[in-house]
């Protein structure tokens, strides 16, 4: 037998552990989000008997290790330690995580490797530092054609990323400290979830510095905060903190800084102990209305993945292999 390489004995440690976490109760305090409107219920509902069996989950640090075999210099690509949470984090501090084609390149590949890596349920995005979430495409580096790296032709790439991330089929979750701003506070709005600090502050710039994002960046933030607040969001360019972005409905939860990456992980966990098929379609379904026909297809395409694991479904391939007719007869046409 071929010897299991650290990255596949990783994989399986991250898988075995999802499912222990799922069937022993694990008490520690109940998260608490002092921001959040049904903290009420939040509490009460930790004494049914689903918390009763499951229990908490735990508030214990995410033990983070280096998944970077692929050498990247403007990201840092973790993954925790024995669970599914992986983390991909700008490392351009000294620019307020400001995005270059090579940043967004990088996160691109990231991304990919979390989507492939079966043992990851979840993703973190977030940005290196207290300062900066991120803010948006590196100004130095814009030319007539959109962002290059030196000797390359101008593209604006960072759409790309958005697409991959809106279709990633895992909750993606951005964990904003300081500045979420330009194209970096479209980056957050793309995600499926916005986890704040105290200490965030959103807006967008681009008819300040002569750009905008009419795509993802308007027809996302329309749905997310309506239609008077993105045109005011977008026409005055003003920056907002992060209580106002939790009443506008652009994020999730707002916790102290010190407290950011706890709550983070916490709500990972929580995900992680639910069912990753009922996660993966819940995403596709949320975005499949406002993502037209690429919606339908993720949805659509979710329910091929399903069939193909059913008898019925391999009946089909199976005859076809065998050279014989297939017998779906024994399939009910069920109502
Ligand atoms: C973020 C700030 C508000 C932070 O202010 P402050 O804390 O005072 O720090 P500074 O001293 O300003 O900055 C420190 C240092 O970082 C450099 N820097 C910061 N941001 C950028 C940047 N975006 N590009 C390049 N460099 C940046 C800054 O120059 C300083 O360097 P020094 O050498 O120390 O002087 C503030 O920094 C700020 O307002 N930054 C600019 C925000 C901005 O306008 N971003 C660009 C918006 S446009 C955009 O992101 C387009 C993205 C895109 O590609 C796109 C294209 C097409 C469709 C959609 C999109 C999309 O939106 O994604």
């Amino acid at each position: 037998m071929a010897p299991i390489s650290e990255k596949e004995l990783d994989s399986m440690k991250r898988r075995v552990a999802a499912v222990a976490n799922h069937v022993n109760p694990l008490f520690s305090t109940p998260a608490s989000s002092s921001s959040s409107p049904i903290i009420g219920l939040h509490a009460t509902s930790m004494r049914d008997s689903y918390h009763r069996i499951h229990g908490q989950v735990s508030t214990a640090e995410a033990s983070w290790k280096i998944a970077d075999e692929q050498q990247f210099t403007d990201i840092i690509y973790e993954k925790a330690v024995g669970e599914g949470i992986a983390k991909i984090t700008i490392n351009r501090p000294e620019r307020r995580n400001a995005f270059r084609p090579l940043t967004v390149k990088e996160m691109i590949r990231a991304f990919d490797d979390a989507r492939d890596d079966t043992s990851i349920g979840v993703i973190i995005l977030t940005g290196k530092g207290t300062q900066a979430f991120c803010s948006g495409g590196d100004q130095a580096l814009r030319t007539k054609d959109g962002y290059a790296d030196p000797n390359d032709t101008g593209r604006l790439n960072v759409l790309d990323l958005q697409v991959q991330i809106r279709r990633l089929p895992k909750p993606v979750i951005a964990m904003v400290a300081g500045y979420a701003v330009g194209g970096g506070h479209v980056l957050h709005m793309v995600c499926d979830l916005t986890i704040a600090a105290d200490n965030a502050v959103f807006g967008q710039t681009g008819p300040k510095v002569g750009s905008f994002d009419g795509g993802y960046g308007s027809s996302i933030m329309s749905r997310l905060i309506g239609p008077k607040k993105a045109r005011e969001m977008w026409f005055l360019a003003r920056f907002y903190s992060a209580s106002e972005a939790e009443r506008m409905g652009l994020v999730n939860t707002v916790v102290p800084l010190d407290r950011l990456e706890q709550e983070t992980v916490q709500w990972c966990r929580e995900i992680l102990r639910n069912s990753p098929t009922a996660i993966r379609i819940l995403k596709s379904a949320l975005n499949a209305v406002d993502d037209g026909h690429a919606g339908l297809q993720e949805l659509a395409g979710n329910a091929t993945h399903i069939f193909y694991r059913t008898e019925e479904g391999n009946e089909g391939k199976t005859a076809y292999m065998e050279r014989r007719p297939p017998d779906f007869s024994r399939f009910p046409r069920l109502p």
